[in-house]
């Protein structure tokens, strides 16, 4: 009975996800994330508490953040998604993800990922996409209400890095559509898992 309840672990454990949603700032990732967590009854991280002071710093200044600075972030990010695999847990993550290079660094916290495997990498992203319009007049709308530290100034420089290669096979969602149109596609997309 003990050897099945620890078959029952390690199935479990082996069948643990991290979901990335991915994007430009205020391309919806935080509000889409938080909604699908609650529908898996998963934990939720959020990439902006992982940041520095100095990185939410220069953010808050205007000033784009550069690899340096994203690298350890990414490096934190990965080491809790690691974390969450240990125990056997699903996570849904809010993070910009812009470049291949970064993506990767959080691929890595599976720790059996070979690169440019994607496909059976445990740690999948969804790109939230919009006219760059739509998503200023949401951050303005956000900044107006006070309560985040992302300036627009620096969007255009977030639309410039956002990179994706097709082989990665990263499904991109039209963010500009009610958040529960979002939550249901996406759902559609992970209903194997
Ligand atoms: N589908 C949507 N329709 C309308 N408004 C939305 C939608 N998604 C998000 N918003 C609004 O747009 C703003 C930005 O959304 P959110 O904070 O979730 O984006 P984000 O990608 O997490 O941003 P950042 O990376 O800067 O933290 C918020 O005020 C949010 O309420
Ligand atoms: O890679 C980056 O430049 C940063 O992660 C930003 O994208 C912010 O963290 C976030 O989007 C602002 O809320």
């Amino acid at each position: 009975a003990l050897c099945s309840l620890f078959g029952q672990i390690s199935e479990a454990a082996a069948m643990a996800r991290a979901i990335v949603i991915m994007g430009v700032s205020g391309s919806g990732k935080t509000s889409v994330a938080k909604m699908l967590s609650e529908s898996f009854h998963c934990s939720f991280l959020e990439a902006d508490d992982f940041h520095s002071h100095s990185n939410k710093e220069k953010m808050l200044k205007g000033i784009p953040l550069c690899d340096e600075d994203r690298f350890p972030w990414l490096e934190a990010l990965r080491d809790a998604i690691r974390k969450k695999f240990v125990d056997g847990e699903t996570v849904v993550l809010a993070c910009s993800a812009l470049q291949k290079r970064y993506r990767d660094i959080i691929r890595s916290a599976d720790p059996d990922y070979k690169a440019g495997e994607y496909s059976s990498c445990k740690v999948k992203f969804v790109c939230l996409v919009a006219p760059v319009g739509t998503i200023a007049e949401r951050i303005n709308k956000r900044s107006e209400e006070g309560n985040h530290f992302m300036p627009v100034s620096l969007l255009q420089s977030q639309m410039d890095l956002l990179q994706i290669f097709e082989y990665e096979r990263i499904p991109q969602i039209d963010s500009t559509m009610n958040l529960q149109l979002i939550l249901d596609q996406i759902l559609t997309l992970f209903k194997d898992i």
